[in-house]
């Protein structure tokens, strides 16, 4: 279990983390999402006791970590810029771990484990190899085999895929999976792609500037995203958000007049508001919920399906249809959409101060 309350650190001007609140549950697998240099490297230093926080409080299985050496913590990490031992051969890389004095196995039982890491990383045909000679994609995968080598209160992973091709990044993606669903060590993984987040963490928590926005599972995060930045976060083609404003009956009403929506808006009239809906919850033709209409834009073949931008009013609006449905759209064809009410998210108005936050349930 990690915990940690009110944790902040600067670099000198620069706030790193700003009153930072994580709560990662025994066994769980938890991706930390954000941008770059939101704060998610500092997060895990911290963690990991390489950094000291100015205030705030770090607790790794109920214990307090103030003045506790990395060493003595239990917890295992990689980090992006893996440090390896290039003229070491792969198998020794990973032995080094455990050879340490507290997590020293028998020979035997060493070979055995590294084995069952190195095939599950695929990297059971380099291990005589130096690691020096090895691809950014293999290195990183020894880098992780380090980690996941010997016992650790918590694994701390920093981006540990990103240096892998599309394919191998899939492939591995699902092979952690399995192992945080076998070993159950509590994980704390770091990453900027949503798909990844999504595709890995039992929770996510999206951090920005130094803190945490939200903390849910995928699909707290994908049905009641917080706000719109974590809206635009999740999700591709991205989230369309249409600005308007509360009618006086509560419904929507946007900005150009052209589209309006009978919702039932928590918010007074008047109130500014961004309309969200996913391009792949948006159905060409009639179907059942609210009706749209509009005139195609452009189309895009994505692989089985088809993008399609359509102009709504002074708006464009994307949807994601299969592509038997879509092929025959040519651009200024008139289309009529259908969106089911559930799928429909409201959010507050932009402001240059913050992104609009969700309203309602
Ligand atoms: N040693 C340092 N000295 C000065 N500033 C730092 C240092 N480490 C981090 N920062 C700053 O603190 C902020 C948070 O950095 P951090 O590395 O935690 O972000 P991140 O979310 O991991 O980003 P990335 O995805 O790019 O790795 C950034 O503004 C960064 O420039």
């Amino acid at each position: 279990m990690i915990r940690l309350r009110d944790v902040r650190k600067t670099y000198g001007r620069v706030t790193a983390l700003d009153g930072l609140e994580l709560d990662v549950r025994e066994g769980e697998f938890f991706c930390l999402l954000g941008p770059s240099g939101a704060g998610k490297t500092t997060t895990l230093k911290t963690v990991a006791g390489l950094e000291t926080p100015d205030a705030g409080t770090v607790e790794l299985d109920g214990r307090d970590m103030r003045g506790v050496e990395p060493y003595d913590r239990g917890v295992a990490m990689c980090f992006e810029s893996y440090a390896l031992y290039p003229h070491k051969s792969a198998y020794d890389n990973l032995a080094s771990p455990l050879r340490s004095p507290r997590h020293r196995l028998p020979a035997e039982k060493a070979r055995e484990r590294i084995g069952e890491v190195a095939e599950l990383l695929g990297i059971s045909a380099l291990l005589d190899r130096p690691v020096g000679r090895l691809s950014n994609g293999q290195r990183q995968r020894v880098a992780l085999g380090r980690v996941l080598v010997r016992p650790a209160r918590a694994f701390l992973l920093d981006e540990p895929l990103s240096h892998l091709d599309a394919k191998l990044r899939q492939q591995m993606r699902a092979e952690l999976k399995a192992i945080g669903a076998v070993r159950r060590t509590t994980t704390l993984y770091v990453t900027h792609d949503s798909v990844e987040a999504l595709a890995l963490g039992d929770r996510i928590g999206v951090i920005r500037d130094g803190r945490i926005v939200q903390t849910g599972t995928r699909e707290e995060i994908w049905y009641r995203p917080h706000d719109t930045e974590v809206a635009r976060a999740f999700g591709r083609p991205r989230i369309n958000l249409l600005p308007g404003a509360v009618t006086a009956d509560g419904g929507f009403r946007s900005a150009d007049g052209k589209v309006e929506l009978p919702i039932r808006a928590e918010a007074a009239p008047g109130t500014e508001v961004l309309i969200g809906v996913r391009p792949r919850d948006l159905t060409l033709g009639e179907g059942p919920g609210h009706e749209l209409t509009g005139t195609v834009y452009v189309t895009e073949v994505l692989g089985r399906s088809v993008e399609v931008t359509v102009r709504l009013g002074g708006q464009h609006l994307s949807l994601v249809a299969p592509r038997g449905e879509a092929t025959a759209l040519r651009p200024d064809d008139p289309v009529r959409l259908s969106v089911r009410p559930e799928n429909l998210l409201l959010f507050e108005a932009d402001r240059p101060e913050r992104p609009g936050r969700r309203i309602g349930q």
